[in-house]
């Protein structure tokens, strides 16, 4: 079977994290191979002789003659894979610690006793989500949807669990390309969320602290979300101009009713741990001091049990609603493509940065 949209949108996105400039020759073909995948054959004039760049680029893509889009695809995924893997084979010759930790600047990974351990760590900005982390939590969920641990966990560094979008990924954008950050905001919004309605093993929050925006929408996918009695949950969407996502629209009126849902998603009232477990968002709740202590002892006892069994229950569970969700998840993210768009969520975000409006 050939590379699926999915994989094209996702190694479209692992060129971004190359951590290497590929060179220009490169680069040509990576560009070429991206035409002919999503518009086919040359269709435009020849540049001029001076256009020496577009010139570059126009031989590139007619030199592929009528290759099908779907092999174009494919060879463009074999390519970004390779240059990933080339990318980290100077890691791999570091020890195994270095080497786990070197993938990643703004997650830590670690596994151990059957639990894959994903903590965002950026806590001097609260954990708010770039451009990067949306990335490489992906990555991570990936490499933990595959490695020999039970259960995994995403957690947070510092005392915020996460302040949500950072956002400083819709700033500084020159006019002419906000219409293009809009559409791959929705594309890497949309990947983001799929990776957790596909996630194929028991999946836990451990929320140490404050919860907002879409890490509060995605715990709606997870299966277990315990708190310290010092989180809060907000989503602040209207507030800013932006509409739900993480699915949120579906789950949380399924899981606290839609009076309750539209406090939140609509009006973003802010609930304490106590109201989110009244709610049913949140499994159980610990005191602050003994929470670490507490969460980790259950879940290493979870991990003991038989993986395969845990990993079906899940998937039974998930079965039953996944195509629903990867369908409300499209929805949500086109319907956001449009809101970044809008004066009222571009003024928010300014305020937020001018200080006016710290929500
Ligand atoms: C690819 C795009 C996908 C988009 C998906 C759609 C997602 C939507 C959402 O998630 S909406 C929610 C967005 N988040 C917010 O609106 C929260 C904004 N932050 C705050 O309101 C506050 O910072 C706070 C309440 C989280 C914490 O307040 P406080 O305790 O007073 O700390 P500071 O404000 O001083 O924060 C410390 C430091 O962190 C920076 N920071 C915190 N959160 C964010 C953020 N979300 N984006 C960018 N930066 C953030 C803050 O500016 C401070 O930076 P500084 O020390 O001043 O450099």
């Amino acid at each position: 079977m050939g590379a699926s949209q999915k994989d094209f949108e996702n190694a479209m996105n692992q060129v971004k994290l190359l951590k290497e400039d590929p060179g220009n020759e490169v680069k040509l073909k990576l560009y070429a191979l991206y035409k002919q995948a999503t518009e086919g054959p040359c269709n435009t004039p020849k540049p001029g002789v001076f256009d020496l760049i577009n010139k570059a680029k126009w031989e590139a893509w007619n030199a592929l003659g009528s290759l099908p889009k779907e092999t174009a695809r494919q060879n463009y995924v074999d390519l970004v894979s390779g240059l990933s893997s080339s990318s980290d084979s100077s890691s791999q010759a570091k020890p195994e610690a270095d080497r786990k930790q070197a993938e990643y600047e703004t997650v830590v990974m670690t596994s151990e006793d059957g639990i894959t351990k994903i903590m965002l760590n950026r806590p001097a900005k609260k954990n708010a989500l770039t451009e990067q982390m949306y990335q490489e939590i992906m990555l991570a969920l990936e490499a933990a949807s595959k490695d020999d641990s039970t259960i995994t966990v995403l957690t947070g560094n510092g005392d915020y669990y996460s302040s949500g979008n950072d956002l400083t990924n819709f700033t500084n954008i020159p006019p002419e390309g906000v219409e293009a950050k809009a559409k791959n905001s929705a594309i890497l919004l949309r990947n983001f969320v799929g990776s957790f309605i596909d996630f194929p093993k028991p999946l836990v929050a451990v929320v140490n602290g404050p919860a907002v925006g879409i890490s509060v929408t995605v715990l709606g996918l997870f299966d277990l979300v315990y708190a310290t009695d010092r989180a809060t949950f907000h989503t602040p969407f209207s507030h800013l101009g932006q509409t739900p996502e993480g699915c949120s629209s579906y789950t949380f009126p399924k899981i606290m009713g839609p009076a309750k849902a539209a406090e939140m998603l609509i009006f973003g009232k802010k609930l304490t741990a106590g109201e989110a477990y009244a709610q049913g968002l949140v499994t159980e709740v610990f005191p602050d001091s003994t929470f670490q202590k507490e969460v980790w002892t259950r879940l290493k006892a979870y991990s003991k049990l038989p993986q395969n069994a845990l990993r079906i229950s899940k998937q039974i569970i998930r079965s039953q609603e996944k195509e629903k969700l990867h369908a409300v998840n499209a929805k949500e993210s086109s319907i956001l493509q449009e809101r970044w768009l809008s004066s009222e969520c571009m003024n928010a975000i300014m305020n937020f940065f001018s200080q006016k409006a710290k929500l």
